[in-house]
């Protein structure tokens, strides 16, 4: 493993006020670009503070997760993911593996928009778009619980948008620069889960093993004041995240790296069982991109020297912990995803 000084001990807070517009400060937005910057080629994580993401809701959400996995394992069972053909639901503990290890976890898979876009003739990863109505629970079982959650996803959805647009500027490709990765916003389905970690307290304690997320993007909620997630720097260093309150935990997925040419950095982390008392709850949101783009047609270029030089500075992580299928930048980036999700 190369180690690089650009190596990392701790994971950035960036200051979403910085670009408020009520007081534009062309300095502060200077400032948060140079920092989105260095979290994105160094570091691939970073904390996003004061974000646009109402706390009302956010506070409602971490009071109905425990409810959620609290409702009795028949009703649970009744909307299983195995059960859809969108693969949205619950999901047990213990069904899940990452390379070859149970995960100690337990799940619920929710996703953005209300249709399938599926049509007869239509490549077979557009079932993936679901009606989510097979994945709500009964709303007399837990009232309001829907309409939150819809609230929740629609507002991180806007900022994922946002942020997206930064991201292209930080990396000196203009705020349009990444936006034909996506359909038009109607057409497009972002995937969440709520996720229960439960206590261990004999056993494996992987919450969930080392990997990288596939995607653009995932905005990470962590419910529960517990420590458990991890990130491994350069050196192979695992440095803990642990959850501050007000903030999303933001990381960059495979695909980005890969389109970006390795500038954005995809990190590989993990989630350790809590060891105390209580579960540890979290919400990850991942933004999708276009089913129909394939990322080998799509390398971008044209980034700026100093852009190309941060990335040759930084050096790369030679240990390769890749996404488990190979043909994630040839195939459609949907039929990827339904790849990972029938092996
Ligand atoms: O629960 C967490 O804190 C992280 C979850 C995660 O990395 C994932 O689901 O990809
Ligand atoms: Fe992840």
């Amino acid at each position: 493993m190369t180690t690089s000084t650009a190596n990392f001990s701790c994971i950035p807070i960036l200051d979403y006020s910085l670009l408020s517009t009520t007081k534009p400060q062309p300095e502060s937005r200077d400032q948060f670009i140079n920092e989105l910057r260095n979290a994105l080629i160094n570091v691939g994580f970073l904390y996003l503070k004061n974000h646009t993401v109402s706390q009302d809701t956010i506070d409602k959400l971490i009071s109905y997760a425990p409810k959620l996995f609290d409702l009795p394992q028949g009703v649970k069972d009744n909307i299983r993911m195995e059960n859809s053909e969108h693969f949205l639901g619950y999901s047990r503990l213990g069904t899940e593996l990452t390379k070859g290890q149970v995960d100690q976890r337990e799940q619920w898979n929710f996703g953005t928009g209300d249709r399938c876009r599926w049509q007869k003739g239509d490549p077979d990863y557009y079932r993936l778009w679901g009606k989510n109505q097979a994945s709500w629970p009964d709303e007399a079982l837990i009232p309001g619980f829907r309409e939150m959650l819809e609230t929740y996803l629609s507002q991180v959805e806007e900022l994922s948008y946002d942020f997206s647009s930064l991201v292209a500027e930080a990396l000196g490709l203009g705020p349009t620069g990444l936006k034909h990765f996506y359909d038009a916003k109607e057409l497009m389905q972002h995937r969440g889960k709520i996720v229960k970690y439960p206590v261990v307290t004999s056993g494996s304690d992987q919450g969930i093993g080392p990997h990288y997320d596939g995607g653009f993007l995932t905005f990470l909620l962590q419910a529960s004041p517990h420590q458990g997630l991890q990130v491994q720097n350069m050196s192979g260093e695992w440095i803990d995240a642990l959850p501050i309150p007000g903030t999303f935990v933001i990381n960059i997925g495979k695909a980005l790296e890969f389109v970006t040419r390795g500038i954005a950095k995809a990190t590989s982390h993990r989630v350790i069982s809590p060891k105390g008392e209580t579960p540890r709850y979290s919400v990850p949101f991942f933004q999708s991109i276009s089913p129909d783009i394939r990322l080998a047609n799509e390398i971008l270029d044209n980034f700026p020297a100093d852009v190309l030089k941060l990335r040759d500075e930084r050096g790369t992580v030679s240990a390769t912990d890749s996404v488990n299928f190979t043909e994630f930048d040839r195939e459609p980036s949907g039929r990827v995803i339904l790849l990972s999700k029938v092996k």
